[in-house]
């Protein structure tokens, strides 16, 4: 058995010997074997990112990737960067892997498209999708914001939401795990705490954010030149963007009320980063330092978050190419108000390194392995 794994498939009590032994972490225990794993949408920057951290995994194979244009090119060729992975597949469309050899699956793939492809595949491997369709409970939030009725319903029922530090516990016995997007990993992981302790308050809850562009993913847009980006920054989707009703799931599900946000994303000049400066309201008689040590209480133990020293500001690039989290709280001058910022990289924990992260803990291994890197800088 490799380092690290801890054997925790869900079914282990509640299924007979047969069902029992297609669970993919009782597959790989029982022969020592590394998980075997499919990227879909590998040709996108996700999946180079998934392809970039497994490399490194020791219970980890990646035996399919696929790309849809760019299908039939060596995975070299479309990431010149990635060319010492030399143990990868070539890209494959979605409908030539063999999904009997196959374990586990990150999806990588645009909304939309995902639930079409999710809802035809067998039912014995473990999935993890980082695209937003199976993330929503509610079928008709989803239909309102995402513009169309869902074709998986069921699925999106049985999906477990994978903030991995707030619902690990149901993470590790999931099928089909919902990779949070990244301005709700940024922002849900201060704020999540704070309001399920009652220390800020529903109402008047801002969250300014900012991304890199990667987080538009690699396929060609008029709004992401180089021209479009560079020398300035803009904000978009204002007052509409689809990672508000996300955050209102989880902040309402923190609060026991019908939590509403006002959050406004920003396009930055840069590659990848993502900071999400949230404006809340103290409860009575909390103080700005009671949240700072509520936070570093909760998250004491977690590898991925840290709560920094008091008045030491978060910055995007002390996180770049990690899969942390930073955060503090400030002082507002506004009484009764404080600032609370955190920044992760979006592509490693806003995507990808969360995503290992929950298949890790699916499939039995210690959450952090592969994960550990530290922060690229400058
Ligand atoms: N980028 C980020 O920071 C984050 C992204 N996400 C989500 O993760 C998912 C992937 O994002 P990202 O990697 O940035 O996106 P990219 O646009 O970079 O990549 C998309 C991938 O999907 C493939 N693809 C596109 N259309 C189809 C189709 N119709 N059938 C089959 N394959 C298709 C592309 O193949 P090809 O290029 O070969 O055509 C490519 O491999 C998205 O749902 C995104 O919203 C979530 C959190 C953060
Ligand atoms: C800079 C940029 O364009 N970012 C993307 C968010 C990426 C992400 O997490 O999106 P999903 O919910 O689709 O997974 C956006 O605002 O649409």
């Amino acid at each position: 058995m490799k380092t690290g794994r801890l054997h925790q498939c869900s079914n282990r009590s509640t299924v007979p010997e047969t069902s029992r032994s297609r669970c993919p972490s009782v597959r790989v225990q029982a022969s020592g074997e590394a998980a075997r794993v499919a990227v879909l949408g590998a040709s996108g920057y996700t999946g180079a990112e998934v392809v970039r951290l497994t490399a490194l995994h020791p219970g980890i194979k990646v035996t399919a990737l696929t790309g849809e244009k760019q299908a039939g090119k060596s995975f070299s060729d479309v990431f010149p960067h990635l060319v010492t992975a030399t143990s990868v597949p070539k890209l494959v469309k979605i409908e030539d892997v063999n999904y009997k050899d196959v374990d586990a699956i990150f999806c990588c793939l645009p909304h939309a498209t995902t639930q079409e492809v999710i809802k035809k595949l067998p039912t014995h491997l473990k999935i993890v999708d980082l695209s937003a369709d199976f993330r929503l409970r509610n079928v008709a939030t989803y239909a309102e914001w995402y513009g169309h009725e869902h074709v998986a319903p069921e699925l999106q029922k049985e999906a477990v939401y994978g903030l991995t530090e707030l619902f690990r516990e149901q993470v590790k016995g999931a099928r089909l795990v919902a990779n949070p997007g990244c301005y709700p990993t940024c922002s849900q992981l201060p704020l999540y705490p704070l309001l399920k302790a009652g220390l800020i308050l529903t109402d008047d809850i801002i969250i300014d954010a900012k991304s890199g562009v990667s987080g538009a993913g690699r396929a060609a847009k008029e709004s992401n030149l180089y021209c479009e980006i560079a020398e300035g920054i803009n904000s978009y989707a204002v007052g509409k963007h689809r990672h508000m009703p996300e955050v209102e799931q989880g902040l309402s599900e923190a609060s026991g009320k019908d939590v509403r946000v006002s959050f406004t994303p920003h396009l930055m000049n840069l590659s990848r980063g993502m900071q999400t400066t949230s404006y809340v309201k103290l409860a009575p008689g909390v103080t700005v330092d009671k949240l700072r040590e509520h936070l570093s209480s909760i998250y004491e133990s977690e590898a991925f978050v840290k709560v920094l020293p008091k008045d030491v500001i978060p910055h995007t690039r002390h996180v770049r190419g990690s899969n942390f989290c930073f955060m503090n709280v400030f002082e507002d001058r506004l009484p009764g108000r404080a600032v609370v910022i955190s920044v992760i990289d979006n592509l490693v924990k806003g995507a990808s390194g969360q995503a290992l992260q929950n298949l890790n803990l699916m499939l039995g291994y210690s959450e952090t392995t592969a994960l550990m890197q530290l922060a690229m800088f400058p």
